[in-house]
């Protein structure tokens, strides 16, 4: 089988002494890994007959349950193990189907101890306690501001960016997620727009989002009497299958009218996230919103596009904008708008700017003041004082919310899906009234999961209770039609409970009010990206708690978060899953008396977990079109694994996958042959291209290299999709395809 070619995990009696381990100080879950690894190179082989995956194991497992489990439970040394007799007296009947699933528990690698280094964690202060008619401010705009928005005091950000801005200055702005930064900037673009003359007579109304500060929604609130003013229009809303569907949509948004929507794609929060009208470009506009991409194609495609009148230029995200690639964008865009010889402000925002931005600032800044709400306005009544030079200390430190509770779990490959699936009961089922966002590293994997949670969480009730349980299930992701993410965009929002999967494209800039945990099911291929994706909760000064899921391989992705002072607390896997002992849909064979031993409890909880884990595998191997869909899901999660960036390769290698248990958490028996040898063959080429590299140093111009190949994962999820596909392109994506057909079918 698929899993005993490739058994590149480690197994549970290997290194001994981790657990001893605990009494260092110092934190060493990567040289952990490391000596685990060391040891399981010598052992490969002898792992080789061992695991859950040929059938006639299975039938030896299904046969020796009990007996499996006890010897799985000698294999958590932390827990007390039931001695057989007792065992045997608690285990009361028999009453329940005969489980098949036997071997959860059992070869798992060992969880390593993980000691969360000491960090300082970097805080800012959300609110100061000044109000807006302090500022020299429009009325209207402060009495707008105060009663349809319901917003008062300035945060932090807006203290100290606001007087910068309106005093004709450009602005760096660094600052916490969900601390306010649109208005930071949009009150001084309105103000702007405000002092125009002639007046603008437009009359326009401004949708405004949520206030999560009063917890109210203000809905399609009119400020009309706001700026006199601002006609917005929001390109690269669209993501077009076709060539001819885009062209058509890019002479849309040139001639025609142009609906509004709330964007899903890159932040376009408050102050423009705002607006459903219909503009014509050609007929002029005041505020544009567009990811660089759209942009670029409009410069070059629509000739009636002029910059000579433009007075702002706000980069939202403008970290990610480098990241992503899109600095050739930028840089057309800023020759166009300077060619329009314009005089024009520029404001960069982020909450994890760095200082490998000066080259942005450079060319497109004019001496501008760098502002960072840091630590010491904690400590002093008055925010720090901004400075024309870069912030150099703390600059690899990112600041999370005060009121986020961050908690990682360590998970083995193969009880990731029964602990996924018990935390989200957890919270929806036994907790109530909380919302969440789940993380996942991709689209098809996201598409599955919905369906496999919200099939098996909700299609069982037991003989007792009848009623099904009610969880609604919602995704977001890149493949989706513009038109549908807004749909859930806006069901998400308004929702009081709820579970959200989704991509990267919801990581930044989305402001979902009141949601209560983040769970990031992959990690994030970056320290920033994990500050952006567990901002989507605390926002505002709210309470917000976070979930990191990692596998004993990946604990040293600590080290990489401590890097930028951020630390989390454990989560104990044996916690998340008790949750199990709840729910009566998922009792087992045996009628364990929970108050009687740890053991018993212990035993319980596991014959719980295998029962929901069967639950997955009998809904997945219920027809060939999910069996098709969980391998597809699992074919582009391990295509997301090779796409981690190479300083991160250490610990999220494809080596270190154990493909038998991935598939597991995907409800799979088996992993598919084809992915193993895929995979192998994979890495042989990989091997060949960096020896061949070594000799002659050019990389091959049609090959991507890792962070090429993680960025344009990630940009497929932002970009327009307009770009013209290159013929090299098409035939490598079709290439490809027919690989992962016949992957699918193997
Ligand atoms: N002064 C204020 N008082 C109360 N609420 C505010 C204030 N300013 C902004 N808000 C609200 O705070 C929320 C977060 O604001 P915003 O989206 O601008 O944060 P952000 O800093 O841009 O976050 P991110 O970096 O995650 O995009 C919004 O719902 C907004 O309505």
């Amino acid at each position: 089988m698929a899993e005993d070619t490739l058994m590149l995990n480690i197994s549970n009696q290997e290194c001994p002494h981790l657990h001893s381990e605990k009494k260092h100080n110092k934190y060493s879950s990567g040289q952990k890994w490391a000596a685990k690894k060391a040891a399981n190179g010598k052992r490969k082989a002898s792992l080789g007959n061992q695991d859950y995956g040929s059938a006639k194991q299975r039938k030896l497992n299904a046969q020796n349950s009990t007996t499996n489990e006890d010897q799985a439970a000698s294999k958590f040394p932390s827990k007390p193990k039931p001695s057989p007799k007792k065992g045997q007296e608690e285990h009361k009947g028999h009453d329940r189907p005969f489980i098949k699933t036997s071997s959860l528990f059992r070869n798992n690698p060992e969880i390593p101890d993980v000691l969360s280094p000491a960090v300082t964690q970097l805080k800012e202060k959300v609110f100061t306690s000044n109000s807006f008619q302090e500022l020299d401010l429009h009325p209207h705009l402060v009495a707008t501001l105060n009663k349809v928005l319901n917003i008062s005091s300035m945060t932090s950000v807006q203290k100290q960016t606001i007087p910068v801005l309106t005093a004709g200055k450009d602005a760096v702005v660094r600052s916490q997620t969900g601390s306010g930064k649109t208005l930071a900037y949009g009150i001084p673009v309105i103000q702007s727009l405000q002092a125009v003359q002639p007046k603008i007579k437009a009359k326009i109304r401004w949708a405004i989002g949520s206030c999560n500060r009063s917890n109210k929604r203000v809905g399609t609130a009119e400020l009309s009497h706001l700026p006199e003013a601002s006609k917005a229009v929001h390109l690269d809303c669209t993501w077009c299958p076709d060539g001819r569907r885009k062209e058509e949509s890019r002479k849309s948004q040139a001639r025609t009218s142009h609906r509004i929507g709330l964007d899903t794609c890159m932040k376009l929060n408050l102050i423009l996230n705002l607006c459903f009208f219909c503009f014509r470009l050609r007929k002029g506009i005041n505020v544009l919103i567009s990811t660089p991409g759209r942009l670029v194609d409009h410069i070059k495609n629509t000739l009636s596009i002029a910059f000579s009148a433009v007075r702002w230029l706000v980069l939202d995200e403008a970290d990610r904008t480098l990241d992503l690639g899109f600095e050739k964008d930028l840089t057309v865009i800023l020759n166009a708008l300077n060619a329009g010889g314009s005089t024009r402000q520029t404001v960069l925002l982020s909450a994890t700017l760095t200082e490998g931005l000066s080259r942005l600032t450079s060319i497109s800044m004019n001496d501008p003041v760098y502002i960072q709400v840091s630590d010491e306005s904690m400590d002093t009544s008055e925010p720090s004082l901004s400075s024309h030079s870069p912030p150099s200390q703390q600059a690899d430190s990112y600041a999370v919310p005060d009121k986020l509770q961050q908690y990682m779990v360590v998970v083995p490959s193969k009880l990731r899906l029964v602990c996924l699936a018990a935390f989200i009961l957890a919270r929806c089922k036994y907790e109530g009234d909380q919302k969440l966002i789940v993380f996942i590293s991709s689209c098809e994997a996201v598409e599955f999961l919905v369906t496999l949670l919200s099939t098996v969480l909700c299609g069982k009730s037991t003989a007792a209770n009848k009623q099904q349980l009610s969880i609604k299930f919602l995704r977001l992701h890149g493949s989706m039609e513009q038109e549908e993410r807004t749909e859930v965009f806006q069901e998400f929002s308004q929702s009081k409970t709820g579970v959200l999967l989704c991509t990267d494209v919801a990581a930044r800039g989305l402001d979902l009010p009141q949601v209560t945990w983040i769970v990031q099911f992959n990690p994030p291929s970056s320290a920033a990206e994990y500050v952006h994706r567990v901002g989507r909760t605390a926002r505002i000064g709210a309470q917000g708690n976070s979930l990191l899921f990692l596998t004993p391989s990946e604990t040293a992705y600590m080290d990489v978060l401590a890097n930028h002072n951020i630390s989390l607390r454990e989560m104990k896997m044996e916690d998340v899953l008790s949750t199990l002992l709840q729910d009566e849909r998922f009792r087992g064979r045996g009628n364990w008396d929970k108050k009687k031993s740890a053991g018993a409890r212990e035993q319980d909880m596991r014959e719980r977990a295998t029962v929901l884990q069967t639950d997955f595998e009998n809904y997945v191997h219920g027809s060939a079109e999910s069996v098709q869909a969980a391998k597809k899901a699992l074919q582009s999660f391990v295509r997301a694994y090779t796409a981690y960036p190479s300083a991160l390769k250490h610990i999220f290698h494809i080596r270190h996958l154990h493909l038998g248990h991935a598939a597991k958490s995907f409800g799979l028996r088996d992993a598919p042959q084809g992915l193993s040898s895929a995979i192998a063959h994979s890495t042989a080429k990989g091997k060949a291209k960096k020896k061949a590299k070594g000799k002659d140093n050019k990389r091959p111009t049609n090959k991507l290299t890792a962070k090429e190949r993680v960025a344009s994962l990630i940009r497929s999820e932002y970009t327009s999709g307009i770009d013209e596909e290159s013929k090299s392109k098409k035939k490598r994506k079709k290439k490809t395809a027919n690989a992962e057909d016949e992957l699918s079918e193997g």
